[in-house]
């Protein structure tokens, strides 16, 4: 059931400010504000994000809304190419570039202009020994999902904070995981290493005071259960498609990771009545799988579902540490 609302979002809002919000809830507001700024989508979105009783926060529809309907889209707040893709995608929304380009990192104009600022913090910096450590334990890892991929999330935003173009706190609203001392030793272990690259490039200390183990950590714990996987439904040529299918069966077929904020507030379920995908680039499309009454909860997917019940709750307790309430987990499918 859910309980009174975090936020709704509004048509009878200000131009400026497409939200309406209470004040304990600004930064959420900020944030949705620059996510829904920067994208097109139905306007305004027909959901709202409320607090629940069992599940923390989840998003409902404010209206009924047909199947296969885009709900929104959105725009990462960080994303990274996957350390083990096949393919050059671009630095700043994971769109492939084509394979002899190494010219540019960008694929456009809009996207070098986009992050140029920080791509220049980044270049600045000498990374072999930070991107050796995580590259290595990302493809030593016996469970690929769960290895270092994410601090490559982290760089950047730290690279995005630094040319100021993020907020050190841009993705506090979000759910941490909870860490073991393994896990907080080998963070400690990786902090170090992107500190040491900054200092390295002569980055000033005012510009990285942002930059301490607590940060790093707390960062690392939002990103472990907000980060998706980017896979490209394509929508480009027969080329593009076959590229795809054997980058799946040879590699990861991943192009890269990103955090978004608000659909990190779609919970899990293992009957999902909505889905996300990604097209051509980083940007996300929410859309329906089935019809949706007003009121309803809006769940996706974060598994696969063809697992049976207890590979599926095994997955989703050790990836992101609950047990699921979904109906199909609690009538035993
Ligand atoms: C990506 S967040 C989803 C939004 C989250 N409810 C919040 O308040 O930020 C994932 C977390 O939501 C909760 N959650 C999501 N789906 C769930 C489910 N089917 N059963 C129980 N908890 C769930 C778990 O705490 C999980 O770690």
């Amino acid at each position: 059931m859910a309980l009174p609302l975090l936020l709704r979002l509004t048509s009878s809002s200000s131009s400026s400010s497409p939200l309406r919000f209470r004040k304990p809830f600004r930064l959420l507001a900020y944030t949705l504000a620059y996510t829904f700024s920067t994208t097109s989508q139905p306007n305004p979105p027909p959901i709202r994000v409320s607090l629940t009783d069992s599940v923390g926060r989840a998003v409902f529809a404010t209206r009924p809304i047909l199947t296969g309907d885009l709900i929104h889209t959105a725009e990462p707040a960080i994303c990274h190419p996957s350390p083990s893709s096949l393919h050059p995608v671009c630095y700043s929304c994971l769109a492939s570039l084509p394979n002899q380009s190494t010219v540019s990192p960008f694929c456009s104009h809009r996207c070098h202009q986009r992050s140029k600022e920080y791509y220049d913090v980044e270049m600045k910096a000498n990374w072999t020994d930070f991107d050796n450590y995580c590259r290595d334990k990302y493809l030593n890892s016996f469970q690929r999902n769960q290895g270092l991929k994410y601090p490559f999330l982290v760089k950047r935003l730290a690279c995005m904070i630094i040319s100021g173009v993020a907020r050190s706190d841009s993705i506090d609203i979000l759910q941490p995981a909870n860490l073991t001392p393994e896990m907080i030793l080998e963070m400690e272990e990786e902090f170090t290493l992107l500190r040491n690259a900054f200092t390295k490039a002569l980055i000033e200390d005012e510009q990285i005071a942002f930059l301490t183990k607590q940060w790093y950590i707390s960062v690392l714990a939002r990103i472990r259960i907000n980060a998706f996987r980017i896979e490209l439904a394509g929508g480009g040529s027969y080329e593009d498609l076959l590229s795809s299918a054997f980058a799946s069966v040879e590699a990861e077929a991943a192009v890269g990771n990103a955090v978004y904020i608000l659909p990190s507030f779609y919970n899990h379920d293992c009957d999902p009545n909505a889905h996300i995908i990604w097209i051509d680039s980083a940007v996300a499309k929410l859309k329906t799988l089935r019809d949706i009454d007003e009121g309803e909860e809006l769940r996706i997917c974060y598994i696969d579902t063809s697992m049976d019940r207890d590979a599926r709750r095994e997955l989703l307790f050790r990836g992101f540490g609950f047990h699921c309430n979904c109906s199909r987990c609690l009538h035993g499918d």
